[in-house]
């Protein structure tokens, strides 16, 4: 099934038709539809090897899709991918920063090649190291980071140039408890400043806590999407944990077993 993902309102900032993406035998995304507006952050939930990095890849360009239409801020990603990238921050899990430069260096780096103007990416620059609490090594070789520290400097260049998009591929992985909510709590003031946010999370407390809404992705479909309270309703569950587990057990029982539930959106 896919999913319609989305309440009415004004036009999204993120908007997927039907993505298919095939890897030869492989079908790791198989239809998936997402909408994400201005001022929400939704989260992408489902087992290992859902195909949710998969759909982030293709919907930050990364990847082509076999077949299915991205659009960012109205602008089609397979028609004009630098105008569309453009309004994209993206993370993703594997991101490496530049062993030898610094923090600043490769902030300066990527904003150059974002093509912004000296003085504003200067002035980004000081606000990311103070705003991502940056400031103790942000002048330091990358190589010496921390695994935390990494992360920072990786989150600062995704927010770097303002884009109307951010999508971060499991942004707190490998984090401890503390910089995991520090990370959090800046995608919230990046909700706050008006950005579109679809993410991917394997930390369900931190979905229930971050996401206006949530998509669950099984074997490259969407097999439920909406808000916490929705998801909860429709699986009679009472924490999304559970909610999770009842759909992917749900889908591992024998053909025929599964209950008529019908499926929403
Ligand atoms: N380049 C590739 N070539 C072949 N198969 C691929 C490739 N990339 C992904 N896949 C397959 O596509 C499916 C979805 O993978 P994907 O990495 O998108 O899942 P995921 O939900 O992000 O998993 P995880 O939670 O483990 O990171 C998997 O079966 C994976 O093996």
């Amino acid at each position: 099934m896919s999913a319609p993902l989305d309440d009415g309102g004004a036009a999204p900032t993120l908007e997927a038709e039907q993505l298919v993406k095939r890897f030869g035998a492989v079908a790791a995304v198989s239809g998936v539809d997402v909408r994400v507006r201005a001022g929400e952050v939704v989260g992408l939930l489902g087992p290992n090897g859902a195909g949710k990095t998969t759909t982030l890849r293709l919907l930050a360009g990364i990847l082509s899709p076999t077949s299915g239409r991205v659009r960012i801020g109205g602008v089609d990603l397979a028609a004009n991918p630098l105008e569309a990238k453009q309004r994209i921050g993206f993370l993703s899990g594997d991101t490496q920063l530049y062993q030898r430069l610094t923090p600043r260096e490769v902030l300066r780096y990527f904003g150059r090649l974002y093509g912004m103007a000296p003085a504003r990416l200067e002035q980004r620059i000081e606000v990311l190291v103070q705003d991502l609490e940056m400031g103790e090594f942000a002048s330091r070789p990358c190589g010496t980071l921390s695994t935390g520290q990494r992360q920072r400097a990786n989150i600062a260049r995704a927010f770097l140039h303002e884009p109307e998009l951010l999508i971060l591929d499991e942004p707190t992985n490998a984090l401890d408890v503390l910089s995991g909510r520090f990370i959090v709590e800046s995608i919230r003031r990046e909700r706050a400043a008006g950005r579109a946010i679809l993410l991917s999370t394997h930390v369900m407390s931190e979905a229930e806590y971050l996401c206006d809404r949530i998509v669950l992705l099984h074997e490259g479909r969407v097999v439920d999407a909406g808000t916490l309270t929705e998801l909860l309703e429709r699986t009679g569950q009472k924490n999304l944990t559970d909610a999770f587990l009842h759909h992917v057990e749900r889908r591992r029982e024998p053909r025929g077993a599964a209950s008529s539930e019908g499926e929403p959106c």
